[in-house]
């Protein structure tokens, strides 16, 4: 049996990136003799193994063949005859298929991979150099899902281009109604991956360019060509901002929710009718309910939902708090949670601080909002609750009263805090 590293581990290895987790491919085995050496079969459907010490994955040579359309319907053929060059040739990227042979270090107990001896039969190393993205063989078509792995690797690898007959391939599979298949989970997971990339906005590109985005996410589709005004938003294009928000988040660090509500805080505006356009009066309430669409369909899990949300109603009131009063702001508070959970409001600051920036020469524009209401938040926070509850049924108050002494309390806190330290 002959062993290599094969994969993201070799392609980063060659980018010079950090390399975390190795995939191996071992040829002319078969699971016995794996066994025999210790591997420890996982595959349920896969012919894959365990390395006994290291846990990283051993996958025997193989074909495969897509039997039905989506993720599940995949028949797979593995034999210890299936070569090297047969199992590179069924995988999606040509910079994902180049091999490195491996030596068992007797001392280590380990493989040990030897880059001065790559097999590249598909020119993987060539397009990193050139610094492209193209399909190995026609087997791309075999898993739609690898329109998504290419579109988050554009979003990774921000300096690549997607070879035109790759995109071509892709704009076919689209047409044929491959995504459509595709389970929800699938599509979650790589679009919550794409957008931790660095240049989430690349993902979109990429998959607009291929028709995908108009299948998989038509409400985000819709917002190209849709205009906003020339005074608050110099890019005019809604499709053009969310982008920049989008890279905007991943520049500022955020984590997945705040970028997952960044791509949803404005879908309302591509359904604003056509007479009030440049104008979205009441984008917010169409954008929550666009939200609940999308998160429906594509299961996105709660923690991403539930911050949408609030982002999504209440990001223009954000925008505009410093004018509010300090009863407009404590309400302000109350709805978006930000007394019970005060780090996802942080984060709910986070994604309007993304939208106000991501807007073409506001990039570096500071975003008093948020330390502000942070300062606000933590001023009625100081509010000792308890000696006001007990205060308001000395007076003899009961239910809902005590709630609203609470209340009167903590705008008075905000008051205080307001007025020692204005809105700029
Ligand atoms: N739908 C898929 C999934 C995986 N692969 C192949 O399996 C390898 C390992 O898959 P995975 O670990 O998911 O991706 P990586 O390329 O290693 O990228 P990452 O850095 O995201 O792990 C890929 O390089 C690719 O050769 C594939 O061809 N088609
Ligand atoms: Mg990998």
């Amino acid at each position: 049996m002959k062993i290599y590293m094969v994969g993201g581990a070799v392609r980063d290895k060659l980018l010079g990136l950090p390399v975390t987790d190795h995939d191996w491919v071992v040829v002319g085995a078969t699971p016995e003799a794996l066994t025999a050496q210790g591997f420890l079969p996982v595959g349920k459907d896969f012919p894959v193994f365990l390395h006994p010490q290291t846990r990283e994955e051993y996958a025997l040579a193989r074909t495969e063949r897509n039997s039905a359309r989506g993720y599940r319907g995949f028949e797979v053929y593995a034999a210890p005859e299936v070569t090297l060059e047969q199992d590179l040739a069924r995988r999606d990227l040509t910079i994902n298929s180049i091999a490195a042979p491996a030596h068992p270090d007797s001392a280590k107990g380990l493989f040990e991979p030897d880059f001065d001896a790559l097999v590249d039969p598909y020119g993987g190393q060539r397009d990193l150099q050139a610094k492209v993205l193209r399909h190995v063989t026609d087997a791309f078509r075999e898993d739609p899902v690898r329109i998504l792995r290419l579109a988050r690797f554009a979003a990774r690898f921000a300096d690549f281009s997607i070879a035109p007959e790759t995109l071509a391939m892709m704009w076919e599979m689209v047409t044929d109604g491959e995504v459509d298949g595709l389970v929800p989970e699938r599509v979650w997971q790589e679009l919550a991956r794409g957008l931790m990339e660095d240049k989430p906005s690349r993902m979109f590109d990429a998959l607009r360019a291929c028709g995908a985005l108009q299948h998989l996410l038509p409400e985000v589709e819709r917002l190209w060509g849709v205009a906003q005004s020339a005074q608050y938003h110099p890019e005019i294009d809604t499709g053009i901002h969310l982008m920049m928000v989008l890279d905007m988040a991943a520049q500022l660090g955020a984590p997945l929710p705040v970028r997952f509500a960044c791509l949803c805080h404005d879908l309302g505006k591509g359904t604003t009718p056509a007479d009030v356009l440049p104008r979205h009066i009441g984008h917010e309430e169409r954008s929550a309910k666009l939200l609940k669409d999308v998160c429906q369909r594509l299961r996105v899990p709660s923690e991403c939902r539930e911050i949408a949300d609030v982002v999504a109603r209440e990001h223009g009131n954000i925008h505009r708090s410093g004018e509010f009063s300090p009863a407009a702001v404590v309400r302000l508070l109350e709805r978006c949670d930000a007394f019970r959970k005060p780090r996802r409001f942080a984060d709910i600051l986070l994604a309007c601080e993304c939208d106000a920036r991501g807007r073409l020469g506001f990039e570096q524009t500071p975003y008093p909002q948020r330390p502000r209401l942070l300062q606000l938040l933590a001023a009625a926070q100081s509010v000792a609750t308890d000696k006001v509850a007990a205060e308001a049924m000395a007076a003899g108050q009961s239910g809902p009263k005590i709630g609203e002494w609470i209340h009167q309390a903590r705008v008075e806190a905000v008051r205080q805090s307001a007025a020692a330290a204005p809105a700029p």
